[in-house]
C-alpha cells in the first residue's frame, strides 16, 4: 500500500473489537497511532464496512500458523465479493491466561476459537476441568473475565493491562513462533510492485471430472506459484465449494492476466479479491 494513502488525516481503520484484540494490534503495527480506529463486533462487520466504504481500511485475520484459516473471514468474502485486499501484515501472537484469580480457583475460561486452538495443549494440562466458552475476540474475553468471579481469558498481555487483569500464565501457546497473518482491505488494490501476491475466489462445476485440477493446471502452464489453497461450503448449493487460491503475482502482471483469462473456462464466478505486496514474516 502506498505510504501517501496511509498518511492522510481523515483515514479510518476498522477492526474486530473491542480495543486490544490482535486485529487492533495488527492495525496499529501497520498504521501507527495517529488514525481514527473503529471497533466492530464481528469480522463480517469489518469486511462489510470496508466494502461499503464506511471506513477507509479494514483489518481482518486470514490465517494462523498453528491453527490454520480464519473461516469467518473466508465466508465473509463470499458475501462481499467487491471488497479488495490492499496489503498483508504478519503479527507474532502470544496467548496468555489472564484472570483476577489464581490458577486453582479458575472454573471458566473465555476466548476466541482461534486462541483456544492455539493454546489447547496448555489448557488440557493445566485447566482440564474449567469450561471453555467461545466469544467473538480475545479482548471481549478479557472484558468478560474482568467482570466475573473465578473466570479467566486466553488473551494477550496488552489486554491484561487494558482490562486490569493479572497474567496468571505467560505464553501458553503451543507453537513458540505462533503468527497470524492479517489482510488490510479497501475498495481497490495498488499497482504492481514486482513482488506481489493475489487471492482468487471461485467455484468449479463439480459434475466435470477433474475441474479443480484443470483450473489449477493453468497456473503451472504460466509458471505461477500457488502459496495457499482453502475451500469453504459455497452456501448456495449443497456439497458445492468455494475455493480460495493465493498465487504469486499481480493481476495486472502479463502471465497472471493471461492465466486469469484461461482459467475462466474451468471456473464459475471467478473473483480476484485483490493483489498486494508480498511481506516477509
Ligand atoms: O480475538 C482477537 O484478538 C482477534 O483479533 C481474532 C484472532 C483470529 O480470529 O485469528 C486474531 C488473531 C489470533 O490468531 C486470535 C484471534
Amino acid at each position: 500500500m502506498s505510504a501517501s494513502i496511509s498518511l492522510q488525516s481523515d483515514v479510518s481503520v476498522g477492526y474486530l473489537g473491542p480495543p486490544g484484540t490482535f486485529s487492533h494490534q495488527a492495525s496499529m503495527k501497520r498504521f501507527g497511532d495517529s488514525l481514527a480506529y473503529v471497533p466492530y463486533p464481528k469480522i463480517e462487520d469489518v469486511i462489510a464496512a470496508a466494502a461499503k466504504e464506511e471506513i477507509t481500511y479494514g483489518v481482518v485475520p486470514i490465517e494462523n500458523s498453528t491453527f490454520g484459516a480464519v473461516v469467518q473471514t473466508l465466508d465473509a468474502f463470499v458475501d462481499q465479493p467487491r471488497v479488495r485486499i490492499r496489503a498483508e501484515v504478519y503479527l507474532p501472537v502470544t496467548q496468555s491466561l489472564l484472570s483476577r484469580y489464581q490458577l486453582s480457583a479458575i472454573r471458566k475460561v473465555y476466548s476466541h476459537p482461534q486462541a483456544f486452538g492455539q493454546s489447547r495443549q496448555w489448557l488440557d494440562q493445566n485447566l482440564p476441568n474449567a469450561s471453555r466458552i467461545e466469544v467473538s475476540s480475545t479482548a471481549k474475553a478479557a472484558e468478560l473475565a474482568a467482570a466475573e468471579t473465578y473466570t479467566a481469558a486466553v488473551s494477550s498481555e496488552v489486554c491484561a493491562a487494558m482490562y486490569h487483569l493479572d497474567v496468571v500464565a505467560k505464553d501458553i501457546t503451543s507453537a513458540k513462533d505462533n503468527t497470524t497473518r492479517f489482510f488490510v482491505l479497501g475498495q481497490s488494490s495498488d499497482l504492481p510492485t514486482g513482488d506481489d501476491k493475489s487471492l482468487l475466489m471461485f467455484t468449479v462445476d463439480h459434475r466435470l471430472p477433474g475441474a479443480l485440477c484443470s483450473a489449477l493446471d493453468v497456473f503451472a502452464k504460466y509458471k505461477i506459484n500457488q502459496t495457499a489453497i482453502n475451500s469453504r461450503p459455497s452456501r448456495q448449493r449443497q456439497w458445492h465449494y468455494m475455493f480460495f487460491v493465493e498465487i504469486v503475482g499481480h493481476e495486472l502482471d502479463d502471465n497472471v492476466a493471461r492465466a486469469l483469462e484461461d482459467i475462466k473456462s474451468y471456473c464459475l464466478d471467478l473473483v480476484v479479491l485483490g493483489s498486494y505486496p508480498r511481506q516477509s514474516y
